[in-house]
């Protein structure tokens, strides 16, 4: 993108963070420089089958690796209970970034243990090292301030210089994110300062008709920005996990597809709001249901069945949007003016549940609009979907983010812990 060469604080007027070219300027030969990276990559076993986020994280390493500084890598995978869980680890990234950065990377196999500092300790200058989940610890994500600043201050033994560089993850008060900044000389890497400098173009300049398109899995964490999109967005679609609340607050059943019951009289205030403020809410009008989730390993045939979303069996759960749905969500998006997509329509994972997905994302490719997909999930649904570079043969999205949740409240026009602590 053009404008990637602009600096932080040239980008984002009232927001004064060091770039990593002015910590490079300063000098980190030698420095242990702690990267918060966002590696939240899907995996299927050890196998990842998504690397964006690893690539767009790798300059920034790169840049401070040439630069003479020990590199010191960290990030959360998934969401383990606070304690180690092989199924959460970042071992597979290792040799991923690794390959991706032409170097070895030391993978340390915990967090702040003997491993941790031992694997620092023999980081030689322009080296890599990688530390396990930090999600490992229970202080990472804690809501008490001393746990997680103990927790930070452990971190902080392990380090000289902080870079901020997990976009995805800037939106959560964690200890890596929020609390170890606070006690070490820090700058935003460079895929904040460019996911900022896009975003940011979202906040100013909305060509309009402003369509927000919202699905995914994290339904109770994300039903929330819809009340500050009712002030911004011309029309909003909702599918994927999201829309079974709503169609429940409407009125009616969902069989056994994802719900969140306690936010049903929220559903109803925002549809509610949505009509005074002439602001089009579409729902899904059909979904392809079935009795079982799909198997992700084998990828089995589901057989799925198409249903009216007033007419969901009581045994079965919705897993993609319906082809009427499809047809109506391409017809709200080929006039936008701007659209900001987070969230899968289905479970995309799966190819019988992947075309409400592929719809939404040729829909975006079709409109004339400025085009912006985020999430770590949507933005693997599109790339292994096939949608990422001249999909469509007609151009390609303006700005693929690594964050879902993050770009979602920074739109929102919400402080996000993990910018606000890089501030000068
Ligand atoms: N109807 C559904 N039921 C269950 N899971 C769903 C449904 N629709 C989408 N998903 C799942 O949502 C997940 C992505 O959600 P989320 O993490 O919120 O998106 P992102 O990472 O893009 O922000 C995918 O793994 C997908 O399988
Ligand atoms: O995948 C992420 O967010 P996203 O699904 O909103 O893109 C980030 O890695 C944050 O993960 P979290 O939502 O478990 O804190």
């Amino acid at each position: 993108m053009a404008d990637t060469q602009l600096t932080l604080t040239e980008r984002t007027p009232g927001v004064c963070m060091k770039t990593i070219d002015e910590l490079i300027q300063d000098g980190v030969e030698g420095k242990r420089v702690f990267v918060r990276a966002d590696l939240n990559v899907p995996l299927e076993g050890t196998t990842i089958t998504d690397d964006g986020r690893i690539r767009a994280v790798a300059p920034t390493i790169a840049k401070l690796a040439a630069a003479g500084a020990k590199v010191i890598v960290a990030s959360h995978l998934g969401r383990p209970k606070g304690a180690p869980d092989p199924q959460f680890s970042l071992a597979p990234v290792a040799g991923r970034l690794g390959e991706i950065l032409g170097k070895n990377v030391s993978f340390a196999t915990d967090t702040v243990g003997d491993s941790a500092k031992a694997t620092v300790a023999a980081t030689a200058n322009g080296e890599v090292t990688l530390l396990e989940n930090l999600r490992f610890n229970a202080g990472e994500t804690s809501k008490d301030d001393a746990e997680r600043g103990a927790f930070a201050d452990e971190l902080a033994r392990l380090a000289d210089l902080y870079v901020g560089d997990g976009f995805g993850a800037v939106h959560r008060k964690h200890a890596s994110v929020f609390d170890l900044p606070a006690r070490l000389p820090h700058a935003a890497g460079d895929l904040i300062a460019t996911e900022v400098g896009v975003l940011k173009k979202l906040t100013e300049d909305v060509k309009r008709p402003y369509v927000v398109v919202l699905g995914g899995a994290k339904v109770s964490d994300k039903l929330g920005v819809i009340d500050n999109l009712l002030e911004k967005a011309d029309r909003i679609l909702v599918g994927g996990g999201m829309s079974y609340t709503f169609l429940k607050a409407k009125g009616h059943e969902v069989g056994i597809s994802l719900l969140q019951e306690d936010q049903i009289p929220v559903c109803l205030e925002y549809l509610a709001r949505a009509e005074q403020r002439g602001v089009e809410f579409v729902l899904p009008v059909d979904v392809l249901v079935s009795a079982d989730f799909p198997d992700l390993k084998t990828k089995a045939p589901a057989n799925p069945e198409t249903v009216s979303s007033d007419a969901i069996p009581a045994d079965k759960e919705g897993l993609d949007i319906g082809p009427k749905t499809r047809e109506l969500y391409a017809a709200k998006l080929a006039d936008a003016g701007t659209v900001f997509w987070n969230g899968p329509m289905g479970v995309f994972e799966h190819p019988d549940y992947a075309n409400g997905t592929k719809a939404v994302a040729q829909g975006l490719l079709d409109s004339d609009g400025f085009t912006v997909v985020g999430g770590g999930d949507s933005a693997a649904a599109v790339r292994t979907l096939g949608f990422d570079e001249e999909a469509g043969g007609r151009r390609k999205f303006d700005h693929i983010s690594t964050g879902g949740g993050a770009s979602l409240e920074y739109l929102e026009g919400k402080t996000l812990p993990g910018l606000a602590a890089l501030e000068d």
